[in-house]
């Protein structure tokens, strides 16, 4: 993504992989802060806290935070442990379990110097795997989206979107973004609805990150989509997805269910976007999915900014109220018309053919 005219990553290393720097994305769209960890336990603070938030992120956070528990760690005695505290930063992202697996699997064996120079260029590599999937998931979702946007001609194609699946969720590109942008490099006129996503507002991020590429974006609350999709103001909806089961239920942020509900209701295609890190082959369906449930504050309070600039937080419901915040739901496969990924959109039977031996 170009921000102010210079190609930037949400994550990256300096000082030979010593240090982690990611855009702190819980001050975001107001402010553009670039922090730095220097330790394996600050990166999954920076999970936990959703400084660093999307499922993509999240795992090659995750790669990052082990490259730097090995480095401080050089006879390894804490490495499996520390591990196990990555992979748990959050539940529901199974590329968090997906990346700690595969930089555990990578180590195995190795010692010294030698396990700290494999750890990192392994997390290097999957930075640059996320990069190359979400540029080709972009490029197969162009194709789909060309195709409808030459069924309605004169117009720009309207996309509605949950969430954040751009840029900010990934390395770079995004997931379901990434073919919106892909649109735009070859010429495809189109117009994204983005929902306002509570309680943590992605939505936000998605208006912003558009905006910021010079795309036609529009907010609308959570609740619009039925609205919009009944009268015909949504031609395609194109979600990402944070755990896929071999067939093909897909767990995505909270109120995504409900999205797909509404386009099968009003006949209009809905696409989850996502790479094959997001798939777990191991659950035969959604209902596996372990469900993240957060605070009942994030319900209770908003974040906003004060006319000075300073972000803060209000209250919106007394202290006292009860709240339940479950952070995803699951989208059943028959409400799914297909998949986006890397390798092709694939119907969400089909998955079960792509499963690795
Ligand atoms: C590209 S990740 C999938 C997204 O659509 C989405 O659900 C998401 O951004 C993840 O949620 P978050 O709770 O913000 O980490």
């Amino acid at each position: 993504m170009l921000v102010e005219g210079k190609p930037m990553r949400t994550i990256w290393t300096e000082d030979e992989g010593d240090s982690v720097l990611y855009i702190d994305q819980t001050l975001l769209p107001y402010e553009l802060r670039i922090r730095t960890a220097r330790s394996w336990e600050r990166l999954v603070q920076a999970i936990e806290r959703m400084e660093v938030r999307g499922a993509p992120l999240i795992g090659v956070a995750g790669a990052w935070a082990a490259a730097l528990a090995v480095a401080d760690d050089p006879g390894g005695n804490e490495l499996r442990r520390r591990l196990e505290v990555i992979a748990s930063a959050r539940p529901t992202a199974v590329n968090l379990q997906w990346a700690v697996k595969r930089m555990s699997a990578r180590l195995s064996g190795l010692e010294g110097r030698e396990r700290i120079r494999c750890a990192r260029s392994e997390a290097a590599r999957m930075a640059e795997e996320d990069v190359a999937a979400n540029r080709s998931i972009g490029r197969y979702a162009a194709r789909l989206l060309r195709a409808l946007s030459e069924a309605r001609p004169g117009r720009p194609l309207q996309i509605l979107t949950h969430c954040n699946a751009g840029w900010l969720a990934t390395v770079d590109y995004g997931t379901a973004l990434s073919g919106v942008y892909q649109c735009s490099a070859d010429g495809i006129p189109v117009h994204v609805w983005a929902d306002e996503t509570r309680p943590r507002l992605q939505g936000l991020l998605t208006e912003w990150e558009l905006r910021m590429a010079g795309l036609p974006v529009t907010l609308v609350a959570d609740n619009a989509g039925g609205y919009l999709m009944q009268r015909g103001l949504v031609d395609v909806v194109i979600v990402g997805a944070d755990r896929i089961a071999a067939n093909g239920d897909a767990a995505n942020k909270i109120g995504t269910y409900l999205k797909a509900l509404a386009a099968r209701e009003s006949g209009v295609p809905f696409y989850v976007a996502a790479p094959f890190s997001t798939i777990d082959f191991s659950l035969s369906r959604g209902s596996g999915i372990p469900i993240e449930k957060r605070s009942g504050g994030e319900l209770r309070e908003i974040r906003g900014v004060r006319p000075d600039g300073s972000v803060s937080t209000l209250r919106i419901a007394p202290q006292q109220t009860d709240a339940f915040n479950p952070g995803f739901d699951v989208t059943p496969a028959e409400l799914i018309t297909g998949i986006i990924t890397e390798k092709g959109v694939l119907r969400p039977s089909e998955l079960l053919e792509w499963r690795p031996q």
